[in-house]
């Protein structure tokens, strides 16, 4: 049902003519579909994440270290976001969250940030030719910040990707660009203050003395506000390249999130990563479960 999603790994688009080799490499692929069909299966036995967000690093130093053009990293860190997305599907993971570009990416030399929008573009109207695909897998695609920052074409590819997937119910795909955490949490006091501002006003309420604004807010109020409003907070948070900080990346929704940091650069991130990183996270799940539900009993 994927299959065009498929064509994106670079694994099944074979680079030889040769029937002899193109038989065998048919053989090894369909021996690994079985093989990673067995993991999953073993893997369902403990408890799964619901939720999985990505911090894809390292892109740049792959581009540098195999000596080719700095794009062709960010080109093979998409085809490992699609070939991540499809094992999450197969394990039956719901939502994925990936940090695509940040605000402060903007910072970044001008070429290479117009090299990096023209990626975007490409690959996001990309997906939007193969929407039939993706509605066919139900998924929904999300864009989660400051959408106004992208330049027209990006926001409105992404606006149309949006919408062409808003009914899906399955498999929830979004996408941080440009965002960071920071900017996200300022957004949703805003819009509550703005909604208490209103209501006051409504109301016809003296409100000199709190400046137009309840003192009540609650992090419920707030959770509504936020462009996670409606998914789980990440179960797990898998930053590649062996970094160790978040970089104001979901620093709301990441309070009970297992933090996995494995070395391979993102265009390296593969099938064994992602179940080691959720080996890890069964192993200490009974000790986020604990967390969770004593917060749950001292609010
Ligand atoms: C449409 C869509 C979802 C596209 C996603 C494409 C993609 C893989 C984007 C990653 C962008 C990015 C700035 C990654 C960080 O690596 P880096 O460039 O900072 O590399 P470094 O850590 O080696 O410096």
């Amino acid at each position: 049902m994927l299959g065009s999603l498929i064509s994106y790994s670079p694994s099944v688009n074979p680079k030889t003519e040769n029937p002899d080799e193109l038989i065998a490499i048919g053989v090894l692929a369909s021996l690994q579909n079985f093989i990673r069909k067995c993991i999953v299966a073993v893997l369902s036995y403990g408890p799964m994440p619901k939720h999985i967000a990505f911090i894809m690093d390292g892109n740049r130093r792959y581009a540098k270290f195999r000596s080719i053009q700095e794009g062709s990293g960010h080109r093979m860190g998409f085809s490992a976001l699609i070939a991540s997305l499809l094992y999450c599907y197969e394990m039956g993971v719901k939502y994925i969250t990936v940090y695509a570009f940040s605000i402060d990416n903007f910072k970044r030399d001008p070429t290479e940030v117009k090299s990096l929008m023209e990626l975007m573009e490409e690959k996001i109207n990309e997906l939007l030719e193969n929407r039939n695909v993706i509605n066919k897998v139900n998924c929904k695609i999300n864009f989660w910040g400051k959408l106004d920052m992208l330049s027209e074409p990006v926001r409105v590819a992404a606006e149309k990707l949006m919408a062409s997937t808003a009914e899906n119910t399955g498999l929830v795909f979004s996408v941080c660009m440009p965002y960071n955490s920071t900017s996200e949490i300022v957004n949703a006091v805003s819009k509550v203050c703005a909604e208490r501002r209103d209501i006051l006003q409504r109301e016809d309420v003296d409100n000199v003395a709190n400046n137009g604004v309840h003192s009540d807010i609650s992090v419920a109020d707030l959770d509504h506000h936020m462009y996670s409003a409606g998914c789980p907070d990440p179960d797990i948070v898998i930053r590649t390249s062996g970094e160790t900080r978040l970089s104001n990346f979901l620093l709301w929704q990441t309070t009970f999130s297992h933090l996995q940091n494995p070395d391979p650069l993102w265009p390296e991130f593969s099938f064994k990563h992602l179940v080691w990183a959720i080996l890890q996270y069964q192993r200490v799940h009974p000790y986020i479960e604990q967390s969770r539900n004593l917060a749950k009993k001292q609010l």
